[in-house]
């Protein structure tokens, strides 16, 4: 058994035949069983006659095996592999009183007639007892399924309470794995208390008489051991969980054989029910079916894993060998061949401990810092520490990047992760400070070029009518209005005002003002109006709950300048456009210059880079057509028979001759053109970089 994709191991048991019983059946070998309808069979009218012969093919034949033979070839390996932390299912299925119980649980009165639960157990707490490195907790539960209800065989030992008696029912785990909610499991340290709990089970399960076994199960029972190993190193935080399912199924029956009647009968009803449910599951298991019936019944459901999911699954299939039950039989070893269909996915069931793995991590931790104390001492970084940086320290970071802010020449040592992000971490406080400061000085700078009017004032907003300021009905300022698409200041909400939002007529007059007298009190000229649009504060700096008016004086100034007075500086700056013409004039011309002369020369080599470009690809296809006059100039000679000189070279014509010298000359300046080329492709891109120097710099002096 491995982790891999599997198959359901399908063994088939034969009971020993009562003496003076008749065999329908032939073993061919020890995998291979052939049956066969005796003539007398022929008689009765339930068989088919036109078939009178099976041969089926499973994983193996037992015919009068020992317990033990059927411990070890069956059961064992799946034991094996569940102490390694697979799951694992043995199910014993057939007619009743084939032997099923038999199998699973043994005769209880014989040592050596003791079933695979017994022998399990047995190796298992064997492996445990031997087991050096490895602790192994083992819990127990016991569980029928009675009349399509489940009933905890082990309630009596266990203070379950009746609610949860009474409402058992299946679960699904993330892995697949399904388990019943509500079942009492039991720790048990040895062998004693666990087989203490199956016999004490067993006196707890249906049972009643009927013709063919006076000791039937009147329910399907599985008994199920976990086992969790954890390793004996205190330190290893793995660990594994593994269940072995033993499913002694109850027995399908024929009423008219077993003679069932009243609550037997009803039992049985039951039985087979739930045995038909668990075919179909099987089949469409077999058949890779889309669509898996689990849910059909509680028995299906709970073997959900066990059926086509992640264990390693093992069925035996019970048959009484007198020839009286072929039918039985046959349904049995058709069933077992379907199961043998069937896949599994055995995993390894592998957890990690919390506790212990914080702990291992912890260890760990202190192991790669000692490490890398030792590696910094080596490679002379003694000073570095990992700790979280002390105020000190931070101190220090905060001081390193202010002077790298504040000196150009200055630069900040990296010493570790640590330090790195402490200085990401003050470059970001630096940066808040910063925003907020410009914030507040450009509300200055409005503040003092502007009047704000507080919208609640009403005396102030009626001043600043009467001064012309154009205020609309919400006591916002208008501006921002010549084409109709820009944004006004925002209103008291604190959103900007959409101009096309304003009132149109409002609009409309205001434009035949403005068209009839330009420089109307209280209005501003188109020019004037389309630098305040452009120059509109962002709406989140704007104070929220006043309008923006300029000061009725300073208007008045701006609106009529007197010829003496100097003229007023205008309210709002010029546009962009204008100013970076204006700076350029000024401030900015020498940066101007050299950005001129620079484009100029950027020019002239990227001219000369195409001229040259050109002047090779002209070399270039030069230097093919004379290598194809050549050849032809040589295919020529050669066919007009080569001669040669004394040192054996061919002698050629003296237009070859001058060909070769001209392709020679061609390759010469091809290859200096190209170097030139190369040069020049640099000079070009160092060229670029500096126009773009050049213009960032004009851009950022503005
Ligand atoms: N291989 C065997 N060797 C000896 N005795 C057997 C064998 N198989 C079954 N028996 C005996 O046959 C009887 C019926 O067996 P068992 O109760 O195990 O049948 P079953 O399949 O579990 O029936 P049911 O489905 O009705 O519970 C028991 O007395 C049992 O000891």
């Amino acid at each position: 058994m491995s982790a891999s994709n599997n198959k359901v191991k399908v063994y088939l048991r034969l009971k020993p035949i009562r003496s003076g019983g008749k065999k329908s059946y032939e073993i061919v070998d020890d995998k291979r069983i052939h049956v066969h309808r005796c003539g007398n069979d022929l008689q009765k009218s339930y068989v088919n006659n036109q078939i009178r012969d099976w041969e089926f093919t499973l994983n193996g034949i037992k015919e009068n095996v020992s317990q033990t033979e059927i411990y070890d070839d069956v059961a064992r390996p799946v034991v094996l592999q569940a102490m390694k932390g697979y799951n694992a299912t043995i199910l014993a299925y057939g007619q009743t009183g084939a032997g099923k119980t038999y199998t699973m649980t043994g005769a209880t009165e014989s040592y050596r007639q003791r079933g695979l639960i017994p022998r399990s157990l047995s190796e298992i707490f064997k492996a445990i007892d031997q087991s050096i490195d490895q602790n192994t907790t083992i819990r127990i539960s016991y569980v029928e399924i009675y009349n399509e209800s489940f009933f905890d065989l082990l309630s009596t030992v266990s203070d379950v309470s009746e609610y949860e008696r009474q409402n058992l029912h299946v679960t699904e785990e993330v892995d697949g794995s399904c388990y019943i909610k509500g079942l009492s499991d039991h720790i048990v340290n040895n062998e004693e208390e666990a087989l203490n709990l199956l016999f004490e089970g067993e006196t707890n399960r249906a049972i009643s008489s009927h013709v063919l076994n006076k000791n039937s199960s009147r329910s399907h029972c599985i008994f199920t051991i976990y086992l969790q190993t954890h390793s004996r190193t205190q330190s290893d935080p793995k660990y594994t969980v593994s269940k072995i399912n033993f499913v002694d199924l109850a027995g399908s029956e024929r009423l008219r054989k077993t003679k069932s009647e009243g609550r037997t009968q009803t039992e049985a009803v039951y039985i087979n029910k739930s045995l038909t449910f668990l075919e179909q599951t099987v089949l469409s298991l077999a058949d890779k079916k889309t669509h898996i019936p689990y849910r059909q019944s509680k028995l299906t459901h709970c073997l959900k894993d066990s059926l086509g999911g992640n264990s390693n699954t093992v069925m035996i299939g019970n048959v009484w060998s007198e020839e009286e039950h072929i039918e039985e039989t046959i349904s049995t070893i058709r069933f077992a061949t379907r199961m043998m269909k069937v896949h599994t996915v055995p995993v390894r069931r592998e957890h990690e401990d919390p506790t212990k793995l914080v702990k291992q991590m912890k260890t760990e931790i202190e192991h790669l810092k000692r490490e890398l104390a030792m590696h910094d001492t080596l490679v002379n970084r003694s000073h570095v520490t990992y700790e979280n940086l002390s105020e000190q320290q931070r101190g220090e970071i905060r001081e390193q990047v202010k002077n790298f802010l504040s000196d150009p020449q200055c630069e900040i040592d990296i010493v570790n992760i640590r330090q790195i992000k402490g200085v990401f971490e003050t470059f970001r406080d630096i940066y808040g400070i910063m925003s907020s400061e410009i914030e507040k000085n450009v509300e200055d700078k409005f503040r003092s070029r502007y009047t704000l009017l507080d919208k609640q004032d009403a005396a102030a907003i009626a001043q600043a009518q009467q001064a012309g300021v154009p205020i609309d009905d919400n006591g916002d300022y208008l501006v921002g209005e010549t084409d109709g698409s820009g944004y006004g200041i925002p209103g008291a909400s604190g959103k900007p005002v959409p101009s096309s939002a304003v009132n149109a007529k409002k609009k409309e007059s205001k434009k035949k003002e403005k068209r009839s007298s330009p420089t109307t009190k209280g209005q501003q000229s188109p020019e004037t109006k389309g630098r305040t649009t452009e120059q509109t504060p962002s709406p989140d700096k704007q104070p929220k709950t006043s309008s923006i008016a300029p000061p009725p004086e300073q208007e008045k100034k701006e609106q009529e300048p007197s010829q003496n007075t100097p003229v007023e500086k205008p309210s709002t700056p010029p546009p962009r456009s204008e100013a970076f013409e204006e700076f350029k004039k000024g401030l900015g011309s020498e940066i101007n210059r050299i950005l001129s002369e620079n484009k100029d020369i950027l020019g002239a080599k990227k001219r000369a880079y195409t001229t040259l470009a050109r002047q090779i690809n002209l070399t270039k296809s030069e230097i093919d057509s004379t290598k194809c006059k050549l050849n032809d100039m040589r295919d020529e000679r050669e066919s007009l028979g080569n001669q040669v000189d004394q040192n054996g070279a061919p002698i050629i014509s003296e237009e070859e001759y001058n060909e070769l010298n001209r392709l020679k000359g061609l390759k010469n300046s091809y290859k200096t053109d190209f170097e030139e080329l190369k040069n020049l492709k640099t000079e070009v891109a160092y060229c670029q970089k500096q126009v773009d120097l050049c213009r960032q710099k004009l851009i950022q002096g503005q």
